[in-house]
């Protein structure tokens, strides 16, 4: 791992050349991950687009002006898992706007309507629902959570996200990413990741690249993540995402990062975080998606052969066999793994509530088993 020192003097310009860069985090992931990549087959469960935050570059969130403002019903939430699981997914990825009874009138009448006060006790409710109905394991995204509200969620999600976006307070400013944003102050978002240790929950965070911030800022968040996992251990992946504009949004007419810039940051972010950190990047979010394995990446995160990516809907998935060509042509396979990595998956783990671990088991048998039928390849 380099030193914060040698990471920010590693920007564009009088850093080290690009290429050699990517060399250098390829062998790392290499030694670490070996000649596979992975990505994890999955549906989308948007279970309220309504949020108290105002983030200037999402297009999720529906103002309750909007007659597309939303909470997904019981019935809605259980036909997208039963059609993802006739597909052959595994996991049900349930992302959702951030405490929007909080804020609306409309969000407190839609959850009384479904008898609830409270969006998290819905959400505890849904994941349940999918545990008990199908095979799929529930990954819950739903930003910022307090130690009593993960250890509420732990017993029916096998893994949680929170992507940390970045430290930089100067985000928060009027005119900025994050102004009006309760929920992404770096105090909120640092808080979780670290209450999401203490209660050893397979945690998965990321940064959201070209939202304002500078080079130092990322070289910044990516040490704290590093900081958290090396108390906790818990930080299973850490996504770099890059910032998509979108019209209709208050940052829709700011740039966006080019691919040699994420190439910089994945090959950094590689060299910055501890080996058994899985890095990931979307490959619906740039076009070269292959040129990210040779800046040194070993996941691509969840691809849907149903659902769409409800937060860049605009981006459509690519189709797995075109990713696996991708990692063919570069000698990689690509494998399917489970949200919850295997590092984290032991029976009796600590990581997994008990009413978890034959569910889990059982998915690792068809996984493995489905990753030798279709590619040939070695199991997970
Ligand atoms: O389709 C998406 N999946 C997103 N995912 C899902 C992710 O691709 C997979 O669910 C995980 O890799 C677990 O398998 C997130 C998960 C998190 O925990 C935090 C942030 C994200 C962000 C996205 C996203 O923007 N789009
Ligand atoms: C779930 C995650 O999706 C990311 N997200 C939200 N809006 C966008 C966008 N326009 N482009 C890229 N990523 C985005 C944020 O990082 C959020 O935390
Ligand atoms: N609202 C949450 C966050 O921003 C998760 C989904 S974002 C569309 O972290
Ligand atoms: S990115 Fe998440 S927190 Fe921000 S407005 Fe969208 S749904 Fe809300």
């Amino acid at each position: 791992m380099i030193s914060v020192a040698e990471a920010k003097s590693y920007k564009f310009v009088t850093g080290p050349d690009l290429f050699s860069l990517c060399q250098l985090s390829s062998q790392v992931r290499d030694e670490c991950w070996g000649k596979q990549l992975t990505y994890s087959k999955k549906v989308f469960i948007p279970l309220t687009n309504m949020c108290r935050d105002s983030c200037g570059y999402c297009t999720f969130v529906q103002s309750p002006d909007s007659p597309n403002a939303n909470y997904m019903t019981p019935e809605e939430v259980l036909k997208t898992a039963y059609e993802g699981e006739a597909l052959a997914c595994k996991e049900a990825l349930f992302s959702l706007g951030e405490r929007p009874e909080e804020r609306h009138q409309l969000a407190r009448d839609k959850l009384a309507a479904l008898g609830y006060s409270d969006t998290l006790d819905y959400l505890h409710d849904q994941c349940e629902s999918v545990l008990t109905h199908t095979s799929l394991l529930p990954h819950i995204n739903a930003g910022a959570l307090s130690y009593e509200e993960l250890k509420k969620l732990k017993p029916v999600a096998a893994s949680m996200g929170m992507m940390l976006e970045n430290v930089s307070v100067d985000l928060l400013r009027k005119g900025q990413a994050h102004h009006a944003c309760p929920d992404k102050t770096p105090k909120r978002r640092l808080d979780t990741i670290e209450q999401a240790g203490r209660l050893d929950i397979a945690f998965t965070t990321g940064i959201l690249i070209g939202i304002g911030e500078t080079w130092e800022d990322r070289v910044d968040s990516l040490m704290a993540i590093r900081e958290r996992h090396l108390s906790y251990g818990h930080i299973q992946e850490v996504i770099i995402q890059n910032f998509r504009a979108k019209p209709g949004t208050a940052m829709a007419g700011c740039q966006e990062p080019d691919l040699d810039d994420m190439k910089r940051t994945i090959a950094v972010a590689r060299l910055i975080l501890p080996h058994d950190i899985s890095i990931q990047a979307p490959p619906n979010l740039e076009v070269d998606y292959g040129s990210y394995i040779s800046a040194g990446i070993n996941d691509w995160g969840g691809i849907s052969p149903l659902t769409k990516d409800f937060i860049n809907p605009e981006r459509a998935w690519p189709q797995i066999e075109s990713v696996a060509k991708a990692c063919q042509g570069l000698g990689y396979d690509l494998n399917e793994r489970l949200t919850i990595y295997s590092r984290f998956q032991q029976q009796e783990s600590r990581y997994l509530d008990s009413n978890l671990t034959q569910k889990v088991a059982s998915l690792i048998h068809r996984n493995a088993a489905e990753n030798i039928g279709i590619h040939g390849g070695a199991a997970l």
